[in-house]
């Protein structure tokens, strides 16, 4: 028994700024955020908030599936930015889909978040579920401070996702390698809850709402952890890595993706990008990424994939998938 990718959906905000738009409101210009992230433009909210993008990729997901809201067992959103920290993100798009039969909730792995709700799913499916949504979205424009070029630049919101099924005809999930290392959290935060009651004092720079990072050290950590990762999980599917048609990363940073490709040497080629048309989505960029390489014909059935997140906790995570 195992999990099968049955449909790929995302959708993001009509609103596009380009890095020209966003050097009318900051010093910062294309040629930098080009050369130093591969980022040419993001979509960003107006007026929409997490779980409306979500629900709209759950919507498209049971439109192309031609399944009623009912037949849903569950709905899992990967998301580090959710409306509320309750109702969940995904309780809103079950409420709203009408979905009453399923179960939901959300996981906040930030960038790895959609490979790690894969790998829940996939444990779902093996017990008394059929099918589920397992959808990324984030709106990211809420949680970066605009007066911060450093970090204002890189990120964007959009979602994507699957409906995944319980099958007997394909492999799934081969194998998987989710790992976490809180020691290193402090490196990339943002969202802080603060102490605020009659009895607390919080000594806690209250910017903590907005993203910080620091991102020399999350550099490194992904061009040394992600390999790893990657090695184990190809170790663990006894895949070798010319096994592999697609590898799909998180589209953190066009400059990282060139880095892991080389300490593996593997071809660039290989490695699917959109991180031009979208910046840094965190949760949603596999899921777009892998909806619009499904979309376009690059992504075929029967093959090999690895999937890999990283990022905010810090996490890296890979998933060895036969789709
Ligand atoms: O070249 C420069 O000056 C800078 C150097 C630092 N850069 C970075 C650093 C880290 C990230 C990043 C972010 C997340 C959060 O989703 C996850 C994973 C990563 Cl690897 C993205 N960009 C941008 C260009």
């Amino acid at each position: 028994m195992s999990l099968r990718i049955s449909q790929t959906a995302h959708y993001v905000p009509s609103k596009v700024i380009t890095n020209d738009d966003l050097a009318q409101i900051m010093t910062t210009s294309d040629e930098w955020i080009s050369s130093r992230t591969g980022i040419k433009q993001r979509h960003v909210v107006q007026n929409e908030q997490t779980s409306d993008l979500a629900l709209t990729v759950a919507q498209q997901l049971l439109q192309k599936a031609d399944l009623k809201p009912e037949q849903l067992d569950f709905i899992i959103v990967a998301t580090m930015s959710p409306d509320y920290l309750t109702p969940s993100t995904a309780a809103i798009v079950q409420g709203k889909l009408h979905a009453g039969k399923a179960l939901a909730f959300d996981i906040n792995a930030a960038c790895s978040g959609f490979i790690y709700a894969l790998a829940i799913a996939d444990k779902l499916l093996a017990g008394p579920y059929q099918r589920g949504l397992v959808i990324g979205a984030e709106v990211l424009s809420k949680l970066i401070d605009w007066q911060e070029r450093s970090t204002a630049v890189l990120f964007g919101d959009g979602s994507g996702g699957v409906l995944v099924e319980k099958s007997t005809q394909v492999k799934g999930i081969v194998a998987e390698d989710l790992a976490t290392f809180g020691d290193l959290g402090a490196k990339l935060t943002a969202g802080y809850q603060p102490l605020c009651s009659p009895y607390s004092s919080d000594n806690i720079a209250k910017h903590k709402k907005y993203f910080e990072m620091d991102g020399r050290a999350v550099y490194d950590f992904a061009t040394h952890e992600v390999p790893n990762s990657i090695r184990r999980v190809l170790v663990k599917a006894n895949w070798k890595k010319d096994d592999v048609q697609w590898f799909l990363l998180h589209q953190a940073n066009g400059r990282i993706i060139s880095a892991i490709a080389k300490h593996l040497n593997i071809p660039e080629e290989k490695f699917l990008e959109n991180i031009a048309k979208y910046g840094n989505t965190s949760a949603a960029s596999v899921p777009i990424l892998l909806d619009e390489a499904v979309n376009s014909g690059i992504i075929k059935r029967n093959q090999k994939l690895i999937l890999s997140g990283f990022g905010g906790g810090l996490t890296a995570a890979s998933i060895a998938l036969s789709f």
